[in-house]
């Protein structure tokens, strides 16, 4: 049973996902090198701030890894945690892109590994993509899947071991577009921003795109995706008015400004928290009426 839980990194995710746990009676600790005195007025008083590695991680159940989405860093820390851990510990990253495979190469804990890809706000999108290795126990991704359905998660397990999941690649092939169409002055960001808003975001919160193209007819579909995909971005870059955006040192709502400008980081994550719990109900009501 999971119940001492540790977070390493106090970033955008981490402290998401700790606040996810420590809601749902799990003990928390979170680790960060950089750790200061958590300012965000958001965070249960319950949560255990830790600047020792060791102690941090040595009685823990379950450790998820959120820090920074660089190779290095993550198998710097596995590879620690390779020699500290409990034996029967299990260790969950929260990679957006890397495969599982990689991310383990050579380590001992590698059958104690999974991939459990959490959504912006970890607390509130009920989202978590697990990924395994074929070596992975069954019962290790069903221990971590019951302790996500216990939190209200819906996890979804997936068959392989592929860069970006199911989410980010989905996720990721509509900023390609969304970029092409901002670079190529067809709009800007607040009216492609509208259009997802206003329109197919709605429809996605209550039906995905099979189920979209089964209700528009898949006749039409065939026609859309035929005439359209031709005509679509392909670019394999980083999107430039994303790329040039990070080199200026404007990374969105952390920094106060990224396409939009930002004077509060904390109100604007809870403004999109409260938006989120209330959309969250209804579904729940939509749901229950069938
Ligand atoms: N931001 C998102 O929307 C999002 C969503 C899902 C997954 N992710 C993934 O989650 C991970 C974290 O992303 P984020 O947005 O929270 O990043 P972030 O930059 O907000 O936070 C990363 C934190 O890790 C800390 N850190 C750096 N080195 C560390 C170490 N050795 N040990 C412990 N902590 C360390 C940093 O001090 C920082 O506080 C990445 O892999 C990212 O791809 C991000
Ligand atoms: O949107 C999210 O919360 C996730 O899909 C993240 O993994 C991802 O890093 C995005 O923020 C960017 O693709």
């Amino acid at each position: 049973m999971i119940t001492a839980i540790t977070v390493l990194g106090a970033g955008t995710m981490g402290l998401g996902i700790a606040r996810l746990f420590a809601g749902h009676g799990c003990r928390v600790t979170v680790y960060d090198p950089n750790i200061q005195p958590l300012s965000d007025p958001f965070l249960p008083p319950s949560l255990v701030l830790a600047n020792d590695f060791e102690k941090a991680v040595s009685e823990a159940d379950l450790i998820v890894e959120a820090v920074p989405e660089q190779m290095d860093i993550k198998r710097e820390i596995f590879g620690r945690l390779d020699k500290l851990i409990k034996p029967s510990a299990i260790v969950a990253s929260n990679t957006s892109t890397f495969q599982l495979h990689d991310l383990t190469a050579d380590l001992a804990i590698r059958d104690r590994m999974l991939i459990t890809h959490f959504f912006n706000p970890a607390d509130y999108i009920p989202l978590v993509e697990i990924v395994a290795l074929p070596s992975t126990s069954s019962s290790i991704v069903c221990e971590v899947a019951s302790l996500l359905q216990r939190c209200g998660k819906s996890p979804v397990v997936l068959n392989k071991d592929i860069p970006g999941f199911i989410a980010n690649r989905l996720q990721a092939a509509l900023m390609r577009e969304a970029c092409y169409l901002l670079e190529n002055g067809v709009a800007d960001a607040a009216q492609i921003d509208t259009a997802v808003r206003e329109g197919l975001g709605l429809r996605w919160a209550f039906k995905g795109p099979f189920e979209v193209a089964d209700l528009g007819g898949l006749d039409i579909w065939a026609k859309v995706t035929g005439h359209l995909f031709p005509e679509l971005a392909n670019s394999i870059e980083a999107p430039q008015s994303i790329v040039e955006k990070t080199g200026r040192g404007e990374l969105g709502v952390k920094s106060g400004r990224g396409f939009y400008e930002y004077d509060d980081v904390y109100r604007t994550a809870d403004r999109l928290r409260s938006s989120l719990q209330r959309l969250l109900t209804l579904k729940s009501n939509f749901h229950q009426e069938g």
